[in-house]
């Protein structure tokens, strides 16, 4: 059995899209896994599955899949490579699309210079809703983290983050923290770990240690939350560059009860056929 896939990115954070519009696709965990695989497979950060609305007044469902196979709520640079995706396969012309994910409909727009923003929705900061298991719904909360306190700001853009400070994003300990605390017990969903160097109020540098696929070159929905960490922290202004390894996001939010809304571009990078036992 052979499928078709696109290889798209959105500033490094790759993916393998395949469009399930006209045929649905069975997906396995191993299957997930064998495609993003690097050595094995195509290689990618996450899968990306378009296929058609399950409810009136949408124009698609996407589904995304990390590359450990698991199937996950939210991805902002896979947002953007959706709209990319569907406008390039002839899919719609619409230029503002109204998409199901697994957490809640978003609202992506390709713009005429080609950046796509997204409405990322509302984050989401209770932390029963996140999921965080905490008592207080303090913005800044201690997590022990092998044994060290670490600061954190909990979000849910859909998915979750736990997003902290540091002086420099390059000396941060990203590949000791990040599995520990994608892992950790306070989080039962486990969680996106981010790493936010403030440079100024409108402009910080960002690294994410993502949850079933380790540290990606960018993050959207982590942009996203550490914007809204760092402006409920007092540290930023909106709106803000959000640096990451592959490149910049232009994240703004409004405050409390606002949705987060985020810039950027979406790649195409070349077409294939896979394969698949
Ligand atoms: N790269 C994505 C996030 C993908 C999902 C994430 N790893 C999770 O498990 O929640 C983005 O750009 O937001």
């Amino acid at each position: 059995m052979t499928m078709r896939f696109t290889k798209m990115h959105g500033l490094g954070n790759d993916f393998v899209v395949i469009d399930a519009t006209h045929e649905p696709v069975e997906l396995t965990p191993e299957r997930v896994r064998h495609i993003a695989d690097r050595h094995f497979g195509v290689g990618c950060d996450q899968l990306l599955v378009v296929e058609p609305p399950s409810q009136a007044g949408v124009d698609f469902r996407y589904r995304i899949f990390n590359a450990d196979g698991g199937e996950v709520e939210q991805c902002g640079n896979g947002a953007r490579c959706f709209v990319r995706f569907v406008h390039e396969k002839g899919l719609t012309a619409k230029r503002e699309i109204r998409v199901e994910t697994r957490s809640g409909i978003i609202a992506p727009r390709l713009e005429d210079n080609g950046l796509v923003t997204v409405d990322m929705g509302v984050p989401v900061l209770e932390p029963a809703r996140i999921p965080f298991i905490s008592d207080s719904d303090a913005v800044v909360q201690p997590l022990d983290v092998g044994g060290t306190m670490v600061p954190v700001t909990a979000v849910s853009m859909g998915n979750p983050h736990a997003v902290q400070v540091v002086a420099d994003v390059d000396a941060a300990p990203v590949a000791a923290q990040g599995p520990l605390i994608e892992g950790h017990a306070r989080f039962p969903a486990r969680v996106n770990a981010g790493f936010m160097q403030v440079v100024s109020p409108s402009h910080i540098r960002l690294r994410v240690y993502e949850r079933g696929a380790g540290e990606t070159l960018a993050c959207g929905s982590g942009a996203c939350a550490a914007v809204v960490a760092g402006v409920l922290r007092g540290l930023l202004v909106s709106p803000v560059r959000v640096e990451t390894l592959g490149g910049k996001l232009e994240i703004a939010w409004a405050g409390i009860g606002a949705p987060v809304m985020m810039t950027g571009p979406a790649v195409t990078v070349f077409e294939g056929e896979l394969a698949l036992a």
